[in-house]
């Protein structure tokens, strides 16, 4: 047996058993298998190391835990690995922790052979706990990210030096998380033994709540933990929102690490200013750095996406159908994978090609329904319908109220709906100059932000206009 391979498949079983990432990381992923032999009595016994003497010491109680849970997680583990369970005991002993250099800002390359524990086996996480399909070669970018897909590649090439704190943010969904661990892979991948740590907010808060609950010495092995980190990678900062002891401790962490010239990258769903609750030293720090932002991708930037990821799972999927998933799914990302992955299932399961009605029942049943092409004719017919006005009026010359705010309304919308230039507009509105449309859609502009009754009604009208 391979000790490597048992222990790997056993720390799977456990990761689902025990409560919490800190439980975790600290009383399992951090013991470093060493061989597996057998004891006076023949029995297997897999050994362990540790560089925590309080780990070594909960582990060598047999009615510790950790023990009780291994025993079991070990037969299932064989069985699936060799076909056949077998009763291994765990035999974690404490070896004093040698110093370790850390060459952090990266300048060498460390190879990490397949299975082989990074050098510092220590409790930081490594290249398995992130996602390895979140990099930079497999995201794809566009002008509603290209400044943050730049800045992260510029701090994982030199972290700790000029962005710090990297923040993306920006709605759900949008390639926030993917983006950042991108840069995460990316460090991990020049050199293996880096400490990198990737948690959720929620994380942090449960590992922090948990060590104060076990007491000074956890609390102590929680700040060495998280403030000695090279790449410190924080998800959805904005869930520190009211919780004043979890931000003091955060503040404390991030000061640690900065003051290193170490790198932190977070994300939020909005800018640190408007993070409600959030202490205003936290704001100026998560401000001091970079903030970049990721808005909703346009249709040729969801049609790219769609045909990245079918290339990748080598995947023919038509090209009409594919614009026929981009059209219908604007809302983000996430959906549009999820929207994906049920084509790919259909195909795979009904072993039929797939065409634009299948991908159209499919999108009816998860609700979403392809957008009609918006253009100036049904905006000006759905304007005139909802001012009681008739399209010649739109398009003609008349100068009264009653005629000409439809009629701007209609320009202002055919400029933000559609994708005509002023001149082709102008010209659609019977033949009137650019300079007017420009002058129409700045006037209504001016209005909404002062005229909640306008606002509602083009907000209306808009809706009509995707029906
Ligand atoms: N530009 C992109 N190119 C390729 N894949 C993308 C892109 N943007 C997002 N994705 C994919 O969309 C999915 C959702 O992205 P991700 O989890 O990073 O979103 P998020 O912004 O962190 O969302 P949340 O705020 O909900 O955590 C992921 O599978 C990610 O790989």
């Amino acid at each position: 047996m391979d000790p490597i391979q048992v222990w790997n498949a056993i720390k799977d079983l456990l990761h689902d058993d025990v409560i919490g990432e800190f439980a975790f990381s600290t009383y399992v992923d951090s013991l470093t298998p060493v061989a597996i032999s057998a004891d006076e009595n023949n029995t297997t016994v897999l050994q362990l190391t540790t560089s925590q003497e309080e780990v070594a010491k909960e582990w060598q109680n047999s009615n510790s835990l950790y023990y009780s849970k291994f025993v079991p997680a070990a037969m299932t583990a064989t069985l699936t690995l060799y076909g056949q369970p077998q009763f291994v005991k765990p035999l974690v002993t404490y070896t004093k922790p040698q110093p370790v250099k850390t060459d952090f800002p990266i300048t060498q390359t460390v190879e990490q052979g397949e299975g082989e524990l990074p050098t510092n086996a220590s409790t930081f996480i490594t290249k398995a706990t992130l996602n390895p399909e979140f990099r930079f070669d497999t995201f794809v970018s566009s002008d509603e990210n290209r400044e943050a897909y730049s800045v992260a590649q510029a701090v994982a090439d030199n972290p700790g030096t000029q962005w710090n704190p990297l923040l993306i943010y920006g709605g759900v969904g949008l390639g926030k998380t993917h983006l950042m661990q991108a840069i995460g892979n990316a460090v991990l991948a020049r050199q293996a033994n880096a400490k990198v740590k990737f948690i959720t907010t929620e994380d942090f808060i449960n590992d922090f709540t948990e060590a104060l609950r076990r007491g000074p010495k956890a609390t102590e092995a929680f700040k060495r933990e998280y403030r000695s980190t090279d790449l410190l990678m924080v998800d959805d900062v904005q869930f520190l929102s009211g919780k004043e002891k979890i931000q003091e401790e955060f503040f404390n962490t991030f000061n640690a690490i900065t003051r290193e010239n170490n790198q932190i990258v977070l994300t939020s769903d909005k800018l640190p200013k408007e993070i409600p609750g959030l202490e205003m030293r936290l704001v100026t720090r998560f401000g001091q750095g970079y903030s970049a932002n990721i808005t909703k991708p346009d249709l040729p930037t969801r049609v790219a996406i769609l045909r990245n990821k079918s290339d990748q799972e080598g995947l023919n999927i038509p090209n009409d159908v594919i614009d026929e998933i981009a059209a219908a799914v604007d809302t983000n990302v996430r959906d549009l994978e999820g929207v994906f992955n049920q084509v790919v299932g259909k195909m795979r399961f009904s072993n039929a090609p797939i065409t634009v009605d299948t991908a159209r029942s499919i999108l009816e049943t998860m609700n979403f329904k392809r957008q009609r092409a918006i253009t100036i004719p049904i905006i000006q017919d759905i304007v005139a319908r909802y001012y009681d006005v008739t399209v010649s009026d739109i398009n003609g010359k008349k100068r009264n109220k009653e005629i000409v705010v439809p009629r701007q309304v209609a320009m202002y919308l055919a400029r933000e709906m559609t994708q005509d230039s002023l001149p082709q507009i102008g010209r659609a509105f019977g033949g009137k100059d650019h300079t007017t449309v420009m002058h129409s859609t700045e006037k209504i502009e001016k209005i909404l932000g002062e005229d909640i009754t306008l606002e509602h009604q083009v907000q209306e009208i808009r809706e009509r206009l995707k029906e």
